[in-house]
């Protein structure tokens, strides 16, 4: 990992003390980072360095995949951590912070390379870059970079907007966008998985393929983050930016060269294929959107997304978004993506997964046997796999099919200790790579996809429907495939209590 002096902003918040102070230690523990980094905490209220040491450590005891103690190791990996108090409109702080940080530099040895974090609220993201400059923390020889947390925007206007403000003072491929999906480990098998076995890529398009679905399900609520969310819902805070970017690695063509612009670009292509919900009665017939009522879980009880105390009482916020889509190409024309993502849902799961269609003659019908069909399927968290179901005869029968799973579960592998998005993502920033962060042209069109569907909405609140908390969500979501022929395929084996679809030979 290149040498760098990591400025980030927002190191007493909740993103660092989960995510990023973690990161930076197991990518120490790996050899990742030279001995030539610093780490400078920045955020407003007061802390010392010592304190901030201490919040580095019970957060990497509570959070990283190492286990740590107040050693020698420890104590050297912190020695590279300084905490300075800063609010980002005082420029004056940025030229002192200019002094703490050339004298770092020198003190580790880094050259001059600078990546600015910024863990803060998006609101703030235009003055501190803008402050960033008048603080003179560019004038260095060495490279710059920004990365910045989701959400980009919260609109196509204000997307825009912040846009400007940014490239103001960084480049494009300086700015670092995170989709820290992009960073999971299985999302970035897709790619190999789809380009890399010649027994996935010829059936991959419209001829083969009835139907994709994409699951991002949670079991937790709202809990504190009303303040953001109740701003958000599901379709700016998982489809805009999670969902979309799985769907477009789904569906793109593969890249001409393993370079993140190529990749982008075919990203991009997809994005510009969506095809556009043109009124509101389109996006009524393809959209589902919900609220969690009360409910239960495990038989305790769920309170409503209302009754949540960081939530307004009268709040018409989505926290379950359903929609069926269509990429409007050569290859996938005529191929519905059903994607859909809620809080208060019965279990933690991503997963795709690709309905082949039926063979085209069926012998075995003739024998009364309905096949079911192929499914392909990624498990992208938390549980890292592929499973795949096809039929097969049922030993000693005369001929009766029975479905058979193929499960490869990565996750399972003992010693594994897979890295968190994080890691990777801020591996890949330290080292310039930017194939697993968002391009302008990605998010932009994004949110012309969204923005459609939000203008709808505005017009109409009718159709929020509510759901029990524990539940599938709202039964119009099943209404959405039911009307095409198809049903959601269970997640993790469970769905609705139904039994268990996939049966091991094995077990037989
Ligand atoms: N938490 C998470 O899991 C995720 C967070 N994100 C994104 O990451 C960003 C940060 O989120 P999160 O850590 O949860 O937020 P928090 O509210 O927990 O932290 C915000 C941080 O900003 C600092 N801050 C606020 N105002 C100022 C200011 N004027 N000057 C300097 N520092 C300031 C706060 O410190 P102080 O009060 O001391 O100034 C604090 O360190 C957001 O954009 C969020 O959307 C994205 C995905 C997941
Ligand atoms: O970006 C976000 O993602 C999390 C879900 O991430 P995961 O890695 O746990 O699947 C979601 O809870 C949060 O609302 C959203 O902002």
């Amino acid at each position: 990992m290149s040498n760098a002096v990591y400025l980030l902003f927002g190191a007493t918040g909740d993103l660092a003390r989960r995510k990023l102070f973690p990161a930076f230690y197991a990518l120490y523990r790996e050899g990742k980072l030279s001995e030539n980094f610093a780490v400078v905490g920045l955020a407003r209220r007061a802390r010392t360095n010592e304190q901030f040491r201490d919040d580095l450590l019970s957060s990497i005891r509570e959070f990283a995949r190492y286990d740590v103690s107040k050693d020698e190791q420890f104590n050297r990996f912190a020695e590279h951590f300084e905490y300075m108090s800063l609010d980002i409109h005082n420029v004056e702080g940025f030229r002192e912070l200019k002094r703490l940080t050339d004298s770092l530099d020198e003190k580790f040895n880094v050259g001059g390379n600078r990546l600015f974090y910024l863990a803060l609220a998006p609101e703030l993201f235009g003055s501190v870059s803008y402050n960033i400059r008048e603080g003179g923390l560019l004038e260095v020889d060495g490279w710059h970079r920004l990365v910045i947390e989701k959400p980009f925007g919260y609109d196509l206007p204000s997307a825009e907007k912040l846009n400007a403000e940014l490239r103001q003072v960084f480049k494009e491929k300086d700015v670092y966008r995170i989709d820290h999906y992009l960073g999971k480990e299985m999302v970035q098998n897709i790619g190999v998985l789809r380009f890399a076995n010649a027994f996935f890529e010829p059936l991959w398009n419209n001829k083969y393929i009835a139907n994709i679905q994409i699951t991002l399900s949670e079991t937790v609520g709202v809990e504190d983050r009303g303040g953001y969310y109740d701003h958000s819902g599901a379709l700016r805070d998982m489809a805009q930016n999670h969902m979309l970017q799985m769907l477009a690695i789904m569906a793109m063509e593969s890249p001409s060269r393993l370079h993140p612009e190529d990749i982008r670009d075919e990203k991009v292509k997809v994005f510009r294929s969506l095809r556009g919900f043109q009124n509101a009665e389109e996006v009524r017939r393809h959209v589902v959107r919900g609220q969690y009522a009360s409910g239960e879980a495990k038989g305790k009880p769920l309170a409503a997304y209302r009754s949540e105390p960081s939530v307004n009482p009268e709040s018409t916020t989505e926290t379950y978004f359903a929609a069926k889509v269509f990429v409007d190409n050569f290859r996938w024309a005529g191929v519905p993506f059903y994607i859909r993502t809620g809080k208060r849902l019965p279990v933690k799961t991503t997963e795709v997964v690709v309905e082949f269609k039926n063979v085209p003659n069926n012998v075995y019908l003739a024998q009364k046997h309905e096949l079911e069909p192929n499914l392909l399927v990624f498990r992208i968290n938390p549980m890292e796999g592929i499973y795949m179901k096809m039929n097969a005869k049922r030993p000693g029968s005369e001929g009766s099919v029975i479905p058979i799973a193929m499960d490869f579960c990565q996750s399972c592998q003992v010693g594994l200790n897979t890295p968190e998005a994080y890691e990777r993502l801020l591996y890949d920033a330290a080292r310039g790579d930017s194939t697993y962060f968002t391009r302008w042209d990605e998010v932009s069109l994004a949110w012309e996809f969204i923005d459609k569907i939000a203008e709808a909405w505005r017009e109409s609140e009718g159709d929020l429907e509510n759901y029990p908390a524990g539940s599938w969500g709202p039964d119009r979501a099943k209404a959405l495939l039911a009307e095409d022929g198809f049903k959601w395929w269970p997640v993790n084996g469970q769905h609705e209590g139904e039994v268990a679809w996939a049966m091991n030979l094995g077990n037989q």
